[in-house]
């Protein structure tokens, strides 16, 4: 695909403007501000007299064709005339690509007979257009990342977009985005609180995690697309919350148990946690705690997928003990084996250290199509033993059909999880086709999910 002509979309217009001395210029434009003034989003009106720093020039409307201002009403002339000595001088006035809005370069762009596409919303934002593209097709594949057909521009789909005052940049052809959903991003953040724990399972690029950091939770951010968490840890960097998110990429259920597995040392200490909340002062001012917990100075998360073997280092500097490179528990899969950690820590600055198998705020799963079916990881996941406050609330998205019902959709989730959810709350996100919704099922996590302690557990904790 070519390069963009931004010369293309210059536009010269040939205007007049009133030479006047500048003192005059604010009682000027106050006159002429309702019809007579340019008016061009972006462009000023008054500007520099070229021939002398005494003057300015007041840029007058494309109403104004002519030079003896005839077509300026009299009452109006008549004021302009009481107020100062008026030359009216011819002005070109030339709009360069930057000026022009995303859906008019669009349309200037398309080949005939092409329109503007239906996920054009996505890019709007971005200052300079430098690829036009269409989703095409469904998205089948594991990683959500649609098919895109270049209709004109740069072939590289990397780009920045803005929500709710974060930056996220992504490559549209290798990851997870959809903007249609920034209002319920923002929705489910603002349930948060400053320091609560949250562990976002399917986190894509981090457009839940990242403003939940933002707000000083502690963040446990996994994807399955190594991709998704290259550019999660880079809008981390970016966004400046690096210290307050741990990106993982793994197999969501394998996540959990990594987050939720118990360090040994702890299983072997007979004053299991006694340190499970972070006062408030640590909170708000940030400070490295010092005897109860100082941070990991790097994490390196490893990934259970496909390729299986692939090291990710983690953003974050937390509690939450790494899986170190050579000694990758996860890689055959056996989630019991990644309790070892690696106890190297070092003290730096950001959030309280979290104990997640102690406590965890939110879990957050994003994955519509197939969320339901995760919820048995839940089954016996949180040990009652070292379990501190209330449980987590448990945010889950799923799609319901014309044909299937919110009671049928919470009938799968307690099988799955193998408890009854005693209030379940729906939310609606959006309709994604006319018979197809996206909802937001959240509950609290049911005791029954608690973990017991068995006769063996107590057994090897004596050990
Ligand atoms: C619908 S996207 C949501 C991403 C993000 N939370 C958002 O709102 O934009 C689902 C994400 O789940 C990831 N994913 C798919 N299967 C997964 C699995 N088994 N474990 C972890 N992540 C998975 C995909 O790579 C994708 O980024």
């Amino acid at each position: 695909m070519e390069k963009l002509d931004e010369s293309k979309f210059e536009q010269r217009l040939q205007l007049w403007a009133l030479r006047i001395p500048r003192e005059h210029a604010s009682a000027v434009t106050r006159l002429l501000r309702s019809s007579y003034l340019l008016d061009k989003p972006r462009v000023k009106p008054v500007v520099e007299d070229p021939e002398s720093d005494k003057n300015r020039l007041v840029v007058l409307s494309e109403r104004v064709q002519k030079p003896d201002l005839s077509d300026m009403p009299e009452q109006v002339y008549d004021s302009l005339k009481q107020l100062c000595n008026v030359d009216v001088v011819p002005y070109t006035l030339t709009l360069g690509y930057s000026y022009w809005s995303a859906d008019h370069i669009l349309r200037q762009i398309l080949p005939d007979g092409v329109e503007v596409p239906s996920s054009f919303e996505t890019i709007k934002n971005y200052p300079r257009i430098q690829t036009v593209a269409n989703k095409v097709g469904t998205i089948t594949n594991e990683f959500r990342v649609p098919q895109f057909e270049i209709l004109a521009g740069k072939s590289d789909m990397v780009t920045e977009v803005k929500q709710y005052g974060a930056t996220f940049r992504l490559d549209y052809g290798s990851v997870y985005w959809n903007s249609r959903l920034e209002h319920e991003h923002i929705r489910l953040v603002s349930l948060f609180k400053k320091g609560d724990v949250i562990c976002d399972m399917f986190a894509g690029i981090g457009p839940f995690s990242i403003p939940a950091a933002q707000k000083g939770c502690v963040v446990y951010a996994n994807d399955l697309n190594p991709e998704s968490v290259h550019y999660l840890r880079m809008n981390a960097k970016i966004n400046k919350v690096e210290d307050y998110i741990s990106a993982y990429n793994m197999d969501a259920r394998m996540f959990m148990q990594n987050v939720m597995g118990v360090p040994s040392e702890t299983q072997s200490d007979s004053q299991v946690a006694a340190d499970n909340c972070y006062p408030e002062e640590m909170l708000s001012t940030n400070e490295n705690p010092s005897s109860n917990g100082s941070y990991d100075d790097v994490q390196e998360n490893c990934q259970n997928g496909t390729s299986g073997s692939s090291l990710a280092s983690s953003t974050a500097k937390k509690g939450q003990q790494p899986v170190k490179e050579g000694e990758s528990d996860c890689q055959d899969g056996d989630a019991s084996q990644t309790k070892k950690r690696n106890n190297k820590r070092v003290r730096g600055s950001g959030p309280p250290p979290a104990k997640p198998w102690e406590h965890i705020d939110h879990v957050l799963m994003n994955l519509p199509a197939s969320a339901l079916q995760f919820l048995d990881c839940f089954d016996g996941l949180i040990q009652k033993k070292y379990w501190k406050g209330s449980l987590p609330w448990i945010h889950c998205y799923c799609f319901i059909r014309s044909s299937e019902s919110e009671e049928s959709v919470l009938a799968e989730a307690q099988s799955r999880l193998n408890a009854k959810i005693a209030e379940p709350i729906f939310h609606r996100v959006r309709d994604v086709a006319p018979n197809k919704a996206m909802f937001c099922l959240s509950f609290k996590l049911p005791v029954e999910c608690l973990k017991k302690d068995t006769e063996s557990q107590i057994q090897a904790v004596a050990e």
